[in-house]
């Protein structure tokens, strides 16, 4: 059996260096070809864009152009690794959304002595993009970050570690509590990890109806507990009034663990001490919390999902970002708002209730899948992500006044083919 860490390497070299290459939409074969793409054609768009910048979507990529950016210093659960060694992970976002949502990107990799820079760096390229996706930035700078670029670009801009990852747990969530026979609103939940990841879960947990009063939330110290003093503001939002301290005490009897944090770092004793049917998101990638096959060994009434995409339940990121970027790319939206992110929690949930197609099994290797235990979200591998999620958000942009478009007359989208219309 091949090695999969040299699997992994050789992916990545061969046949040529890296994920992505750049491809032509006009023809360039002739002298004519030349003049109209190049000098003197191409100052013809230029004038029409100096005139109206919204004529950059009609003559130039911009409406189908995602900018995935980062810092590097919060790479998947790798830690602060720099920008450089995380241009992989946004090569192969850049693979994710043009595979799923037939959107265009590149990446930029930030060496940033400051979330001020970086913030500025980003403002300074913001206008030629259809939208921005942040992309493993730690906390809580990526708060500030996000939160000045959202003020100061009128195209999306969208930190994927946090609202991405969020919709998708929150979609799994609901789903998994149901199939254990709970309900948000009276489940204990465990969040172990307090970054970008774990804060935005959270609060999205709370806003489809989790009591904030019955979440745990663990940094490295422990319990993030109302005694504590050294808690920025976004950690405080989640401080508890609680004797508990440990990962031991908050897990003993807790319904659900969310594990955003790095690996390893949940016992099958731990695990053992849960509720009956608890629901186990351990989701540092690559390297879950507990590994699924030590989960079940440790109790066959656990519901288990994790970020990868070797192991059923793939709760990851992948299900939200291309979509929700099709989604508001196509009505121009000029932001990505709450209600947008809720439709997409809601497409993600019920489509994971629908029949699984052929296409799913034969892309799995399986014959059979259906919702319940071992599947309680759709697979990244659904061609019907695209239009499902995509339609929600743009339909919540349209209902929500932020997009600037009408909802789409080529939708509904049934492969990344048709996404230019027409
Ligand atoms: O890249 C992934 O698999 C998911 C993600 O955003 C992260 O872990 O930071
Ligand atoms: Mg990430």
């Amino acid at each position: 059996m091949t090695d999969p860490k040299q699997a992994a390497l050789d992916y990545h070299s061969h046949p040529i260096p890296g994920k992505l290459s750049i491809e032509l939409t006009k023809p360039t074969t002739s002298a004519k070809h030349l003049a109209l793409a190049y000098s003197p054609g191409v100052a013809e768009p230029c004038r029409e864009i100096a005139k109206d910048p919204e004529n950059a979507y009609l003559y130039t990529g911009k409406g189908n152009l995602v900018a995935v950016i980062s810092d590097g210093t919060a790479i998947l659960g790798l830690g602060n690794l720099g920008p450089l060694a995380s241009k992989p992970v946004m090569e192969g976002k850049g693979v994710l959304f043009k595979k799923f949502a037939g959107i265009n990107s590149v990446d930029i990799e930030v060496d940033a002595e400051s979330p001020q820079a970086f913030i500025d760096t980003v403002a300074r390229i913001a206008d030629t993009w259809g939208g921005i996706n942040l992309e493993d930035i730690k906390a809580p700078e990526c708060f500030e970050i996000e939160r000045a670029l959202v003020e100061r670009c009128s195209i999306p801009v969208f930190h994927d570690d946090q609202h991405g990852t969020a919709i998708v747990t929150a979609a799994g969530m609901l789903n998994a509590l149901d199939i254990a026979g709970k309900s948000l609103d009276s489940a204990r939940i465990v969040c172990l990890g307090a970054g970008a990841a774990a804060i935005a879960c959270m609060k999205l947990l709370v806003a489809c109806g989790a009591r904030a009063e019955n979440i745990f939330m663990l940094d490295r110290k422990g319990v993030i507990h109302s005694g504590r003093e050294d808690l920025n503001q976004y950690k405080a939002m989640f401080a508890t009034e609680t004797e508990r301290r440990t990962l031991d005490d908050a897990i003993d009897g807790a319904d659900v663990f969310v594990g955003l944090s790095g690996p390893n770092l949940l016992s099958p004793e731990q695990l053992k001490t849960m509720a009956p049917n608890p629901v186990v998101f351990a989701c540092s990638n690559p390297d879950p919390e507990i590994h699924p096959t030590d989960a079940k060994a440790a109790r066959d009434d656990v519901i288990i999902a994790t970020g990868r995409s070797d192991f059923p339940n793939q709760v990851n990121n992948v299900l939200g970002f291309p979509f929700i970027f099709r989604g508001a790319l196509d009505v121009r939206a000029t932001g990505i708002n709450e209600e947008m992110k809720v439709a997409a929690v809601h497409a993600l949930k019920d489509l994971a209730r629908e029949p699984v197609t052929e296409e799913v099994l034969k892309a799995y290797d399986i014959d059979h899948l259906e919702f319940g235990r071992g599947y309680i979200i759709p697979t990244p591998l659904d061609s019907r992500l695209l239009d499902r999620v995509s339609s929600a958000v743009a339909q919540a942009a349209v209902d929500t006044g932020v997009a600037r478009k009408p909802y789409p007359a080529h939708y509904p989208l049934t492969s990344v083919d048709g996404v230019y219309g027409g």
